[in-house]
């Protein structure tokens, strides 16, 4: 059995923390950390879990941290994770950090999320978690840079093409839409239901902070420097991430060819679902699963491609993909505690 603490255990990815990993067959939950909520039972701060859970939310101390447990999930605002990581790490945790700080190198993490960067050598260390793609590097490590919620959606949508050069690289762009459970519990003017009910908007044009993040995998994919169009807008919804991705696909690539890249990229990937031709993914399709769906077509009259990606952002986006992770790293199957159907209608 693991032991495992969620960092961050009040807010919205640390409860769907809770939620994936109650039915999970391999994992404890020894400590939940909060910071405004330190003192409460979590099933005060949640009701839905009374009768599930009914330990304390405990003040994040780290070597407290390390008495109880083995494994961390980190599922802080972005920014805290020098203050507590390097302490778990020296004595001997495995951690997944799902914020931010560890995705992009300082100077980068800097100017897009105008914080200070953990130290140099804290992020290095760190593998980036996009499961389908970096399995091998994934099982061997301590830390894990669990990917952000529009990068998932969009560099599963994308990667397979880049890496094949099936695709101009330079030609991409992203629009893609995100439901407000996104932005977190903490209350915000720009979440409040007046200011996003019956509203639809983009927001951080040209700015936001995933940018960097997605771009940095596109470039490893391409072996060379690519930069591209990302626009996230804001959806009345509470879950789920929808990505349209835009590209003009190279000389000699038919559809067929491009879906059979797909099924052949994503053959045994237990959470990728290719849609057959003509088939559109949906973000309800994919609530509150661990699912990635998929759905292409090309346009023969412009040459572009256009693929369709959807997640449940707090599912493959962030707490689902960090317990695929563990999955992973400690040898589990890797849908344990990950195998619910959709939540439908
Ligand atoms: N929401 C999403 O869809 C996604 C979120 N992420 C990332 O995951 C992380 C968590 O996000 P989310 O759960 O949405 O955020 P929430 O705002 O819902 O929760 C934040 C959590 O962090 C705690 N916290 C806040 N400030 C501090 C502090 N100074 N010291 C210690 N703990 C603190 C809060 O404790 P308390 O409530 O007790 O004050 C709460 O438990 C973020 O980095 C986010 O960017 C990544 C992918 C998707
Ligand atoms: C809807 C919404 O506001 N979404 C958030 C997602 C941020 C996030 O997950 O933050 P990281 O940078 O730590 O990944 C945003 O767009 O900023």
């Amino acid at each position: 059995m693991i032991r495992a603490a969620v960092v961050g255990a009040s807010g919205y990815t640390g409860v769907e923390l809770l939620r994936l990993l109650h039915r999970h067959p391999e994992v404890d939950i020894v400590c939940l950390t909060g910071d405004s909520s330190a003192g409460k039972r979590i099933q005060d701060i949640y009701p839905h879990l009374q009768g599930i859970y009914n330990q304390p939310v405990e003040n994040t101390d780290p070597d407290l941290i390390a008495e109880r447990a083995d494994f961390v999930f980190i599922a802080l605002p972005s920014g805290h994770t020098g203050s507590i990581v390097p302490n778990l790490l020296k004595k001997g945790l495995r951690v997944i950090d799902l914020g931010g700080d560890l995705r992009l190198p300082g100077d980068m993490y800097s100017k897009w999320y105008k914080k200070t960067p953990v130290p140099e050598p804290i992020q290095k260390q760190a593998v980036y978690g996009l499961s389908e793609w970096y399995r091998t590097e994934i099982e061997k490590a301590q830390l894990i840079a669990n990917p952000g919620c529009y990068p998932t959606a969009t560099l599963l949508a994308l990667l397979p093409l880049v890496e094949a050069g099936a695709i101009e690289p330079d030609s991409i762009i992203v629009d893609a839409k995100s439901g407000v459970s996104g932005a977190g519990r903490a209350a915000a003017l720009g979440s409040v239901f007046s200011e996003v009910n019956e509203n639809f908007k983009a927001y951080k044009v040209n700015h936001h902070q995933h940018t960097p993040e997605i771009e940095q995998q596109l470039s490893k994919a391409a072996g060379k420097k690519v930069v591209m169009t990302f626009t996230p807008h804001l959806v009345p919804m509470t879950r789920g991430i929808l990505a349209t991705c835009y590209a003009r696909v190279s000389a000699g690539w038919t559809q067929s060819r491009l879906f059979d890249l797909y099924h052949s990229t994503y053959e045994g990937k237990p959470f990728v679902r290719i849609r057959p031709v003509g088939n559109y993914p949906q973000t309800k399709e994919v609530t509150g699963s661990n699912r990635c769906d998929i759905g292409l077509s090309l346009d023969d009259r412009t040459g572009r491609l256009t693929v369709l990606s959807v997640i449940d952002n707090l599912v493959k986006g962030a707490s689902g993909q960090a317990v695929q992770n563990l999955n992973i790293m400690a040898g589990f199957e890797e849908t344990a505690g990950l195998d619910e159907v959709p939540l439908y209608p």
